[in-house]
């Protein structure tokens, strides 16, 4: 069985804040993931039910209610199977993954159409859009006093609603697995449930499922694999499994490549997977069973300038930016310019599809 990544949980409650921004930081620049323990103070266990139960809804919904929200270049809406490719250099078809976007919410309204399924949850999506992002303040609070940036608030005051619009997005997200693929698409031994990136935001909130596992980051050595479980040893007892934190490509900038945004992938659970003898990761893998999972991708405000933040810590880190990420050799200027080249990479479909209507026009 492939050894799982050895990514540390911490209790950000913890009474010494100090330690804790530290051990933050640590994580971030060695793994570029780490595990927060969910305590219930920030995110609820009943709030992550709540939204698992609500993405199931609206999964289930007919396909027209879905196909009328379809993904638009303001990255909100549905994406169907296929549709996104994470990784197009190396991918022979798209994401085995369904998924859909909520952008900001005005006064718990959303600003975007959505599916009859679930609009009558649409003040609860909204209250967990806000959960989420309060903790990713708390995160971004903690990661600028462990690196001593000055002033220490300089990423959270850049994720200030009030200073503008942001690519934030919360995503659900749904993988179905092999068995459940019409034949005219079935997956190939090589084929992957997303595709090995880097996520493009600053932080990364993930949410999963016991008995779901699939997630693999890629190691330093920059060439293997290793699982996150979803309950990692020393989890088992909590009332919820840990929320996954990563680090995304904006913090790297930031940063000048010292916090890793780490690449990763999903794959289809092993026993799945032809030739390898049925291992299933962790033990609590049932490949015949749809995969959920919930992201909370945060993002400054679109005008944010990318350069290195003012720290002695990150003047003094000479390892430039993460190797095995092609975008990150390219100095980008703000936040909005950097979402729209990766979103272009991705959604070859929806860029082709509408570059063509206007060549036509
Ligand atoms: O579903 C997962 O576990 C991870 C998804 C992911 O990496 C992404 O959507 O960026
Ligand atoms: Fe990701």
């Amino acid at each position: 069985m492939a050894k799982i990544a050895n990514i540390p949980i911490i209790d950000i409650s913890g009474d010494d804040q100090t330690r804790v921004a530290k051990d933050l930081v640590e994580a971030a620049i060695e793994h570029g993931f780490v595990y927060i323990k969910n305590t219930g103070e920030d995110i609820p266990a009943e709030a992550i039910d709540g939204a698992f139960e609500i993405s199931k809804r609206l999964f289930e919904a007919p396909l027209s209610e879905k196909q009328a929200c379809t993904i638009q270049k303001n990255n909100r809406g549905w994406s169907g199977m296929n549709y996104e490719t994470l990784d197009p250099a190396n991918q022979r078809v798209g994401d085995f993954k369904e998924a859909f976007n909520f952008g900001s919410f005005l006064h718990h309204r959303a600003q975007q159409p959505l599916p009859p399924s679930i609009t009558a949850d649409e003040a609860r999506i909204s209250a967990f859009r806000d959960l989420c992002y309060q903790l990713s303040l708390k995160l971004t609070t903690l990661l600028g006093h462990g690196l001593a940036v000055d002033p220490p608030t300089f990423f959270t005051s850049a994720h200030e609603r009030a200073r503008g619009p942001s690519g934030t997005i919360l995503r659900f997200l749904r993988y179905p697995p092999r068995s459940a693929l019409p034949s005219t698409a079935a997956a190939t031994a090589e084929d992957v449930r997303a595709g090995a990136h880097s996520d493009y935001g600053s932080l990364t909130l993930l949410f999963r499922l016991r008995g779901q596992p699939g997630l693999e980051v890629l190691l330093a050595d920059g060439a293997t694999w290793a699982p996150v479980p979803v309950v990692p040893p020393g989890a088992e007892g909590d009332a919820a499994p840990p929320v996954l934190v990563n680090v995304g490509d904006l913090l790297s900038y930031w940063t000048g490549g010292l916090l890793r945004s780490t690449v990763h992938r999903v794959v289809f659970p092993r026993g799945e997977r032809e030739g390898d003898g049925g291992v299933v990761v962790e033990g609590e893998g049932d490949g015949a069973a749809m995969r959920y999972s919930i992201a909370y991708f945060c993002h400054p405000f679109g005008g944010a300038e990318l350069g290195p933040v003012p720290s002695e810590r990150v003047r003094g880190y000479k390892g430039g930016l993460a190797e095995g990420n092609p975008y990150a050799e390219r100095r980008v200027m703000t936040a909005d310019e950097h979402l729209k080249m990766r979103l272009k990479a991705s959604y070859a479909q929806l860029y082709e599809e509408k570059d063509k209507a206007k060549e036509e026009a």
